[in-house]
């Protein structure tokens, strides 16, 4: 080998060395760095993993390769098995609650399976509630380690609008979903609870096709792609309709508080196209989403871009035709139900509507006006009752804050007394007498509304009657007296609310629920006799009426007025301070100006038995007719009448009657019963004053000047009545021969009144003197003079009570006149002693004059103070101005009443009616 060859091999080695020795330098540096590399790529897999989850880094393509990597099989299994213990709660609970949960807020055709009712059409009123979800298919967590399935069911009717949106491709799958909810609906309730609006931007007809059958029931309207404005301006209107009518204020949805719907349910379906709508239309429809869940509107939208300020549930179909929904989240993959199947809808929808024509078509009857159940509902709201039917769904009356007062009209025979019991049955059924008062007055001849107090024949009440009122019409004080109790009662209220805080009657049931304080109905038959003269009554009664009509709403305190009589409320028109407070207006057929008339002419056209009701004061958008059931046959109100009476509360007491053809009896009048012996001056009563306790006009004999009481007006008989009315109750204030009773009767006709007092008075153990025109002289001079004995102080001890009772006085007025001829006092003289001194010394006449120029020539001339109370008759008012206030002029005779003043007591007169003092026992 030559040196060069030697030489080139060295070299060829020693580089050979210095290439392993790079080489087993470079080889250690790259395997750290692949080390390394290994363990980024861990962490960054660990990361992204953990980031999107396993389930879906699985399904990444990107990933999946790398995730089958040996390299990363720990990462896998660790990050796989905190999935599983991330998981369990849900897995071994989750979908078992969610199942559980819907089965129980979605029963029936709400959730179940369509085999099971499918074609039954349904029975639920929804007076035991309503389902909260509706079932739309089945629910799948995507990332859940076992794909368990559960439910998905979401919020309809009262909870949330709808809104589907779809692809191209899923379209028919929407479709299919909302036909199924809207037959899950159809087929929950009754039909004719839910009524189905369709409007399709594409189509006339198509959209739905199975739902068909539904149009000739009128269960489904089927709306013009071009006239969608129309659908919209109906349910606005609606809504309007609802909330002034059905919603008095407090209830938050159409339903009365017991559960039972007063307006079906609308439920209104729009399709579109994606694309948004014109802005006036998407304003109206931001509108009717706002206000419409609490009037019973339900929205589904379909495919049209909404922002809603309301509830709405959204579902997004995806075009591979799953779905997510907003009440189940992002998470859950939602397969919907398929649409049930095609030759089921139609048969479904067709027996839907048969029952529905079959409800409409049967002649509803009074007892279909009554809750299934009494006495449920609450009034702290106002008051809600059918009266009848519009094609056998029922048409409702609402009193409350918003509506407060209502005005009936009708001419006679067209059935506003039959409307009233319809009213008054469908009222008391529902509302316990603890929530609902009634005061009813009858101002007609005749007695329609005795039926509400016991009566010989029927001896049941009805227990929230407060007040039956009947033949009332000549004694139109008592509709004062009932309208002034109500003021009374409403200033009580308002009082009790100022304690409390509050201005309104909800409000104080709320702060005092112990209280009692029920929503109180009046109800006053032809009202128009209330105003029915130029007089003080009509006078007062106005004002009254003014009162109670603007201020009574907030304290629960509601009129009904009703007239046959057009110029009744014609009289009226002008005071719109009163009639603007009537928002409830009911017209019987041929009624004329109950109405918003001339433009509301419904009443005109109206069929036999149906009404108009109208809750906007008459106007004619808020019309609703209804056939009013007979109220009044047998079999009928006094049927309920018989149950309500027999579940009152044992304590309560029967109505006050005020019968104002009846003459009260003396005995019978808690008044009278009340006296006693030995409680201070004694008490006399007069007669019944006309008020709504049915108390008695009163004077206190009191031991000052002027406690005499002079009776005046030409019958005896009325005359008779007053004075043996004063003087029993004095009776019954004393122990027998405690006082001395002195009849003198000076007058033939009062003879057999005279006697018969004496004998009662002598039954209840007193002592009475009887005598005639030939001891009268002796009697005045008598009493006279043991008054002015007393006087001068020549008897010691003070006189015993003594009441002198005498019937025409005037007629010993002659006899009187002579003077004694040793004394030279005249029988006068002594008589006005008697008057004038004797009060003080507990001697009080009470006598009976037969005219007011009489009683004037017994007393002193000009000087009348020593009669401070009297009771007049058939004296006309302009006489009697010398003895009362101005107000005694309006006074006008009647048979059977007298005007009572006391001086001492009153600032204006009263009407009286005189006892029946009853038989001597
Ligand atoms: N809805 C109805 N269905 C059947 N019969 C009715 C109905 N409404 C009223 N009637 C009958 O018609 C008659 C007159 O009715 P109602 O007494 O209620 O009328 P009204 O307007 O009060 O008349 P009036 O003022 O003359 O008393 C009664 O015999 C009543 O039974």
């Amino acid at each position: 080998m030559s040196r060069r060859d030697e030489r080139r091999k060295r070299i060829e080695s020693s580089f050979e060395e210095f290439r392993r020795a790079v080489a087993a330098a470079l080889g250690n540096a790259s395997r750290e760095q692949r080390q390394l590399a290994a363990e980024r790529a861990r962490d960054m897999v660990e990361v992204m993993v953990r980031g999107q989850g396993i389930d879906r880094a699985k399904e990444d393509p990107l990933l999946a390769e790398a995730l089958a990597n040996p390299l990363f099989r720990q990462q896998v299994a660790q990050a796989l098995i905190d999935r599983v213990a991330a998981f369990r709660d849900w897995s071994e609970h989750g979908p078992d609650a969610l199942t559980g949960l819907v089965d129980a807020v979605a029963d029936g055709p709400a959730s179940w399976p369509h085999e099971r009712w499918l074609g039954t059409p349904g029975t639920a009123d929804a007076t035991e509630g309503v389902p909260e979800l509706w079932r739309i298919g089945t629910g799948t967590v995507r990332s859940a380690p076992e794909p368990q399935r559960f439910p998905v069911a979401v919020p309809l009717l009262d909870h949330a609008h709808l809104h589907v949106s779809s692809t191209y491709e899923s379209r028919p799958a929407a479709e299919g979903l909302v036909e199924n909810l809207l037959l899950r609906l159809l087929s929950h309730f009754q039909p004719g609870l839910v009524h189905v609006h369709v409007w399709d931007v594409g189509q006339l007809t198509g959209a739905l096709p199975g739902l068909y059958p539904l149009t000739r029931a009128g269960l489904l309207t089927v709306h013009d792609p071009a006239r969608l404005h129309e659908l919209l301006d109906e349910l606005s209107d609606h809504i309007r309709r609802v909330h002034t009518g059905v919603l008095v204020e407090g209830h938050q949805s159409v339903t009365a508080a017991g559960g039972r719907r007063t307006e079906p349910w609308r439920v209104a379906v729009l399709f579109g196209n994606r694309q948004a709508l014109r802005e006036e239309h998407q304003q109206q429809l931001q509108r009717v989403a706002r206000n419409g869940l609490a009037a019973g509107i339900q929205l589904v939208v379909v495919d049209i871009p909404v922002t809603v300020n309301s509830p709405i549930e959204t579902v997004t179909i995806a075009a591979d035709q799953t779905a997510t929904c907003t009440m189940t989240g992002k998470h859950v993959t939602v397969a919907l139900d398929p649409p049930f199947p095609r030759a089921l809808v139609p048969r479904a929808c067709a027996a839907i509507a048969d029952k529905r024509d079959e409800r409409r078509n049967r002649l509803s009857t009074f007892a279909d006006l009554l809750p299934e159940q009494l006495w449920r509902e609450d009034s702290s709201a106002g008051v809600v009752a059918p009266v009848g039917f519009l094609e056998g769904e029922p048409v409702h009356v609402a009193l409350g804050d918003t509506s407060p007062h209502a005005l009936i009209g009708g001419p006679s025979g067209s059935g506003k007394t039959n409307f009233l019991y319809a009213m008054l049955g469908s009222l008391a059924a529902r509302y316990e007498p603890d929530e609902l008062e009634l005061y009813l007055l009858d101002f007609k001849e005749g007695v329609s509304f005795a039926q509400f107090a016991p009566g010989r024949k029927d001896p049941t009440w009805l227990p929230h009657a407060r007040l039956v009122g009947v033949n009332v019409n000549t004694d139109r004080e008592f509709g004062v007296a009932l309208l002034a109790f109500l003021a009374d009662e409403m200033r009580r209220r308002a009082d009790a609310a100022k304690r409390h805080e509050v201005t309104k009657l909800e409000q104080l049931r709320e702060e005092d629920p112990l209280g009692h304080w029920p929503r109180v109905v009046a109800v006053i038959d032809e009202f128009q006799y209330l105003f029915g003269e130029r007089d003080q009554v009509t006078a007062q009664a106005t004002q009254l009426l003014e009162d109670v009509a603007r201020r009574g709403r907030s304290q629960g305190i509601h009129l009904v007025l009703s007239s046959q009589d057009v110029s009744g409320i014609e009289g009226f028109w002008g005071k719109s301070a009163i009639f603007e407070q009537f928002t409830v207006r009911i017209a019987l057929p041929k009624a004329r100006r109950v109405l918003a008339e001339p433009q509301n002419d419904a009443a005109v056209e109206l069929p036999r038995w149906h009404a108009v009701v109208n809750h906007e004061s008459g106007v004619r958008p808020g019309n609703e007719v209804a056939r009013i059931p007979d109220a009044t046959a047998k079999g009928t109100f006094d049927k309920l009448q018989a149950e309500l009476h027999r579940r009152r509360p044992p304590d309560l007491a029967e109505p006050i009657l005020f019968d104002g053809s009846k003459v009260p009896a003396l005995q019978a009048l808690p008044d009278f019963r009340a006296l006693a012996p030995g409680a201070g001056n004694p008490t006399v009563l007069l007669g019944q004053v006309i008020d709504v306790a049915g108390s008695a006009a009163k004077v206190r004999f009191a031991r000052t000047p002027g406690r005499n009481i002079a009776v005046l007006g030409s019958l005896a008989e009325d005359a008779a009545d007053v004075l043996a009315g004063a003087a029993l109750s004095l009776a019954r204030q004393h122990e027998p021969n405690d006082a001395q009773f002195t009849l003198a009767c000076l007058a033939e006709d009062a003879w057999p009144h005279a006697e018969k007092l004496a004998k009662q008075l002598r039954d209840a153990g007193h002592a009475v003197d009887l005598l005639g025109l030939d001891g009268i002289r002796t009697l005045v001079e008598g009493v006279a003079g043991r008054i002015t004995a007393s006087i001068t102080g020549e008897t010691g001890a003070p006189l015993q009570p003594h009441y002198v009772v005498v019937y025409a006085v005037d007629a010993a007025h002659t006899l009187l006149e002579a003077k004694n001829p040793t004394t030279r006092v005249s029988g006068v003289d002594n008589l006005r002693t008697v008057l004038k001194h004797g009060p003080e010394n507990r001697t009080h006449v009470l006598g009976w004059w037969r005219g007011a120029q009489r009683l004037k020539n017994t007393l002193s001339p000009g000087v009348y103070d020593d009669i401070g109370a009297w009771v007049a008759f058939d004296i006309q008012g302009k006489e009697l101005l010398s003895f009362g206030p101005e107000q005694v002029m309006a006074w006008s005779p009647r048979p059977r009443r007298g005007l009572f003043f006391d001086r001492f007591e009153h600032s204006r007169p009263q009407v009286v009616i005189p006892f029946d003092t009853g038989e001597e026992s």
